[in-house]
């Protein structure tokens, strides 16, 4: 398999891959953009970091791309649509930079608040000794607002604790008690935010955060605010900034990342109250040598289909998936396998109900099926992609919560295609899967095997003509189960020990009492 490094890592990370007896590692960590898409054509597994864009141009030349493996937080320059459209899981290293972010942060802050760069620059370069020019401000007694109080943000906010400020966190997809507990206060007004003597942002860039920060927010602000970003470039709006950084109104700007990287000519490097620094958040050695060793492990592990360490779009984490909830998924896929081989017109609708506690994991249950659903019709078809495979094929999808009194959990699935609703439910008992339900008729049966469906009138006679041409075709019959309803018809599903082919099926259909015949293997 091959795994191409599309950006330098630390060379713990090389020796990892090329330790590994089943990679082929290739190093295009200096190549040219515009090359490197030659280079990644036949590549299992790439590693890539904020420089490489893995957008649809990137996946359409990886053709036989089936996972990568972004070296660090971030995953904005990643297109997660287009990735999982083609089945590719994108997986990130989210914890082994938060340090390294955290105390780039700091530096910042404390930058800001002594105006740090321009004091050494003005006595070495300039060779001035500016005792008074250079009066700076406490951090200590002084408001910090931190948006986004994750890894890094919370950690910021310990340390900030340590310098005796009072740190004002905004999340609101946190728990208050994750700030609380390290003696922050938690806020859900984000005006209280923009009161703050100094604020810092550590959110992923998302639409929601692109321009958290413009010149609305900013005339809001203290005057004199020092704003800190070494998240993404474009939360804070870079215009509006550069002009409250002239006016005054901003007193200083902490920044390591922006909109367009890299750049070496920015406004921010005009102006003299700002500290730039060219996005060196991750950069230290503890943190890389970290990154590498485990983006090198994830892609291997990945390649192997052994596990996908914090994959992005996989719609559930097997590894924090309870047994059992494992069991009725796998159940959900052999459901829908079945029905894709008796349905044989083009389906319009997947509706899959549960009853009870997998109810709770119906995202997950549809994506099960669907693959079931699908992998006969189509190639390729996985976990990441299922979903948009059957929207691309104009399948229209629903789960709903149903009740049920015979069983602690169902799930029931139904298909509508131009010929009308397949519904089949299965169940597991004592840990066994079976089906308890199969086009409205009740029977049980494990999903396993050759499996014959016939439908006919129940009249006396059937379930002999029935054994004796299988019979008479070397059939045998392993198992029989039988459901009956009350319009008078009968479902047989017969499970046989030999291959059963399409005229041995034609026979059986051709018996008087037959409706329908249909076959499934699993
Ligand atoms: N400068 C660098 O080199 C560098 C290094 C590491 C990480 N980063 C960046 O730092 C950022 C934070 O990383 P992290 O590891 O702490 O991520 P994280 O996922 O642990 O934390 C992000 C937090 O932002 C919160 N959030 C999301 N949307 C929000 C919104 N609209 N308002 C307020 N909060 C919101 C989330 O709830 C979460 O708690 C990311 O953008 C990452 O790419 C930069
Ligand atoms: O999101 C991240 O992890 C940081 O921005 C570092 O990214 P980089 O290592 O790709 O520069």
């Amino acid at each position: 398999m091959k795994v191409v490094v599309c950006d330098p890592i630390h060379p713990a990370g090389f020796e990892i891959l090329k330790n590994a007896k089943d990679i082929e590692l290739v190093d295009a960590s200096r190549t040219p953009k515009d090359e490197l898409l030659k280079v990644i054509e036949d590549a299992d597994g790439v590693i890539t970091r904020s420089p490489t864009p893995v957008d649809e141009k990137f996946l359409s030349h990886a053709k036989k791309l089936k996972a990568v493996v972004r070296a660090g937080v971030g995953v904005d320059n990643v297109d997660m649509e287009a990735a999982s459209k083609k089945g590719v899981i994108i997986m990130n290293v989210p914890t082994a930079n938060t340090l390294a972010a955290v105390e780039l942060t700091m530096a910042h802050l404390l930058t800001a608040a002594r105006s740090f760069t321009n004091a050494v620059w003005n006595l070495k370069k300039e060779h001035e000794w500016n005792r008074e020019k250079w009066l700076g401000i406490e951090l200590a007694g002084k408001k910090l607002g931190i948006i986004g109080f994750g890894n890094i943000g919370s950690r910021v906010g310990i340390r900030a604790k340590a310098l005796e400020m009072d740190v004002i966190a905004y999340d609101p997809y946190i728990d208050p008690s994750k700030a609380t507990d390290l003696g922050c206060k938690y806020t859900t007004d984000f005006e209280e935010i923009l009161k703050c003597d100094f604020i810092t942002i550590h959110t992923p860039k998302t639409k929601e955060t692109i321009n958290m920060i413009t010149k609305k927010e900013i005339e809001k602000m203290k005057d004199g605010v020092v704003l800190i970003n070494c998240a993404r470039g474009g939360l804070y709006n870079e215009e509006d900034v550069a002009e409250a950084l002239k006016s005054g109104k901003i007193a200083w700007l902490g920044i390591d990342v922006f909109n367009k990287e890299p750049l070496t000519e920015h406004p921010f490097f005009e102006l003299e109250n700002t500290s730039v620094t060219p996005h060196i958040g991750a950069n230290t050695k503890e943190s890389q040598e970290r990154i590498a060793i485990q983006a090198a492990e994830g892609i291997i592990e990945a390649l192997r289909g052994s596990s996908y360490p914090n994959a992005l779009n996989l719609p559930i984490n097997t590894a924090n998936t309870p047994e059992w909830v494992i069991k009725y998924l796998e159940l959900s896929q052999k459901m829908g396998y079945i029905l894709s081989q008796v349905i044989n017109k083009s389906i319009k609708k997947v509706k899959v109900n549960l009853s009870g506690d997998i109810s709770k994991e119906d995202k997950s249950v549809l994506t099960f099926t669907l693959v079931g659903l699908l992998q006969n019709i189509t190639e390729n078809v996985n976990y990441v992609n299922a979903e948009f495979l059957a929207t691309e094929k104009g399948i229209v999808t629903e789960t709903k919560e149903i009740k049920n009194d015979t069983y602690k959990n169902l799930v029931n699935i139904k298909v509508i295609t131009d010929d009308g609703e397949y519904s089949i439910s299965g169940t597991m008992l004592e840990e066994h899967p079976r089906i308890v339900e199969f086009k409205d008729f009740d029977l049980e049966f494990e999903p396993k095997g050759k499996m014959i469906f016939f439908k006919n009138t129940d009249v006396p006679g059937v379930i002999g003509e029935v054994g004796m041409t299988l019979a008479k075709n070397n059939i045998n019959i392993a198992d029989f189960r039988l459901g009956r309803n009350k319009e008078g018809q009968a479902m047989a599903v017969i499970i046989v020990d030999n291959e059963v082919n399409e005229d041995v099926l034609n026979e059986l259909r051709n018996l008087k009492a037959a409706l329908s015949v249909g076959y499934a293997e699993i």
